[in-house]
């Protein structure tokens, strides 16, 4: 099972013989292809560039086996991104056979990748994917003319449907047992004429022969999708989207807490524990590391059921409707001016909208930019100023005890800083950002079974990747705080917690479970009892933009190098104490 954000390094992969590659531009449901082959269930989603490295799995053609590859989508085999290169060295690496998708709603440019993919001589079977959406815009496609002009086997799909697949199948097997045949530079066969035309005016001849408008209304999420794109009425309909979106997140996140996993965590579970332990477990430091205030069988549950559990639930809900719809690149067609203000391009809202779920996907995700420049912007960004879901959970709650004012002011505090970041970092790094080039993909009504599969994979993917951390996290509060060695290192951090940032003592614990991971730099100030709402929001400042956790570390020293892991954790940190500490001191000379 390939969790959520699972990454290949593993070179070792392009020498691997029986390849099948599923090629295609982006956006056109290989990765839905490469589920329903494989078994292996790896994220798609509603926009170009969801797969930004490879997954393999098993595809199982008669009684062989062959090695199926999901390559990140490509528009050409010249690459302008490390996603794009990826996909050139797949095809240099000696597939058996190549599944390509064509997206029957944008045949041109898809026919024209296809042709050039002829180029390499391997086997292709083409699917002609998203027939029922070229449908609903009124498009006819001769699938047998279409086959004849490509000279491989076409078959019209619904990946989402899994209809299709059996044929595909069946094709691959046929064309993979088919003996090769010598070819050079003859005019006839279509591969050799392909690569004597410019394939972009093959592609158009193509088009234009086989597909034929038969509807000319178009249907109301067309023309909802379109309109999306203008100022008006697009701007009112994004703003309404996010506040919705908002209001479901922080609205449904505390109602689930407050009526469903509270009094589960306070009334039954925490409870049973207690009884069980005190039963066998004598009085003392170890029954107090169990059950004690901060017992690991008190705050584990607190905190990883009743505090993060329900903000990241309902984020993925939310989160992953807007991306299987459409809106997503529908919001960044629409902010690009701002996001040019900030250094970079719209499209790439997506990648730093992806990272207030978990940054590591967003970081990885920044693979789909167009110039190192603008991959460091938005990793530096979702590092400073980009809070986790289990991060704002934690702040939500925070700051529910005292007014919605705060959460609203921690808002934009962190939006001035992504500011701020980009626009400093816009100026000081070499190189450029490309202007925005965006594909805009159909306005679709998500499909229950793909989305329900999804939200399971990064719920999984959410409780393998952060139970463990979570889990040390809450181990070494309980023996910090049990066994009194809390108060001896709060002796020593006491000028900055409290006498630069003016924090309660306590709050030390805060700062040392936040390097492991980024909610536990919150957590532990919702036991503080007293806390005034300057302090909380002075203590959420240091959280927002303290260290980077310990997986996103990781990320960016594989990502990028341990130098630019090292520089982003020391400015996020150095950052978190000037910002938060200069809120304290002006707030004490102005109140
Ligand atoms: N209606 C409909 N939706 C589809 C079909 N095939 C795929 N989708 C949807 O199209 C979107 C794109 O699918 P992906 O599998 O992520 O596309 P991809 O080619 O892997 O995209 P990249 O990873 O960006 O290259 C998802 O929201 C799918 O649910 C189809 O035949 N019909
Ligand atoms: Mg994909």
């Amino acid at each position: 099972m390939a969790a959520c954000h699972e990454i290949n390094y593993d070179e070792k992969i392009y020498e691997k013989p029986n390849k099948i590659l599923l090629m295609g531009n982006p956006n056109v449901g290989k990765s839905v292809f490469f589920s329903n082959l494989t078994g292996i269930h790896v994220v798609s989603s509603n926009y170009a560039g969801t797969t930004v490295s490879y997954t393999e799995g098993t595809l199982k053609l008669g009684n062989e086996s062959y090695t199926l590859i999901d390559v990140p989508g490509t528009y050409s085999m010249e690459a302008t991104s490390e996603a794009e290169e990826v996909a050139v060295r797949f095809m240099n690496s000696n597939p058996i056979a190549v599944l390509c998708v064509l997206d029957a709603t944008n045949l041109e440019r898809n026919i024209k990748l296809g042709l050039e993919l002829q180029k390499y001589k391997v086997p292709i079977v083409y699917a002609l994917n998203l027939t029922d959406v070229a449908k609903r815009h009124g498009y006819e496609i001769n699938v047998s003319l279409l086959s004849k002009e490509l000279a491989a086997p076409v078959i019209p799909t619904v990946a989402v449907k899994n209809e299709g697949l059996n044929q595909l199948k069946d094709e691959l097997q046929k064309v993979i047992n088919r003996p090769k045949m010598a070819c050079g530079n003859c005019s006839s066969c279509p591969a050799c004429a392909s690569n004597m035309l410019n394939t972009w005016d093959r592609a158009r001849e193509i088009t234009a022969k086989v597909r034929k408008k038969v509807d000319t209304k178009l249907s109301f999420l067309d023309r909802l999708g379109s309109n999306m794109l203008k100022p008006w009425p697009g701007i009112p309909i994004a703003i309404l989207v996010i506040l919705l979106s908002l209001g479901v997140i922080v609205g449904g996140g505390k109602a689930l807490r407050a009526t469903l996993l509270l009094p589960l965590v306070n009334k039954v579970l925490v409870p049973f524990f207690k009884m069980v332990f005190s039963s066998f477990v004598p009085e003392g430091t170890l029954l107090n590391v169990l059950i004690g205030e901060y017992g690991i069988f008190v705050i584990g549950f607190e905190w990883i059921i009743a505090l993060i559990f329900p903000y990241v639930l309902l984020f993925y809900i939310v989160f992953s409707f807007l991306e299987d719809s459409g809106v997503l690149p529908r919001l960044s067609v629409l902010f690009d001016n701002i996001m040019r203000k900030m250094g970079i391009q719209g499209g790439s809202m997506i990648t730093i909208l992806l990272g207030y779920g978990c940054a590591v996907p967003a970081i990885i995700g920044s693979r789909a930019a167009t110039t190192k420049k603008e991959r460091l912007i938005i990793s530096s960004i979702v590092c400073f100023a980009v809070p986790c879901i289990s991060q704002t959970g934690a702040l939500i709650s925070l700051f529910a005890g005292f007014s919605p004012v705060l959460l609203i002011l921690m808002i934009l505090l962190s939006l001035s800083i992504m500011m701020i970041v980009s626009s400093v970092l816009s100026r000081l790094l070499k190189g450029t950002v490309d202007p925005m080039v965006i594909e805009i993909p159909n306005l679709l009504m998500p499909n229950g079974k793909a989305y329900g599969k999804k939200l399971m994979l990064r719920m999984k993917g959410f409780l393998l990747d952060a139970e463990v951390p979570m889990l040390i996290s809450i181990v070494i509060a309980a023996l910090l705080k049990e066994t009194g060695l809390l108060a001896q290192i709060a002796v020593y951090l006491e000028p900055i917690v409290s006498g630069w940032l003016g924090l309660p003592k306590d709050a030390v614990i805060a700062l040392i479970l936040g390097i492991v991971r980024r909610e536990m730099a919150v957590a532990p100030l919702l036991a503080i009892e007293g806390l005034t709402a300057l302090q909380a929001f002075v203590g959420g400042t240091v959280a927002l933009l303290y260290l980077p956790c310990l997986s996103v570390f990781g990320i960016l020293t594989k990502e990028f190098s341990v130098k630019v892991a090292l520089t982003i954790a020391c400015s996020t940190t150095i950052t978190a104490f000037v910002v938060a500490g200069l809120i304290n001191q002006l707030a004490h000379l102005f109140m």
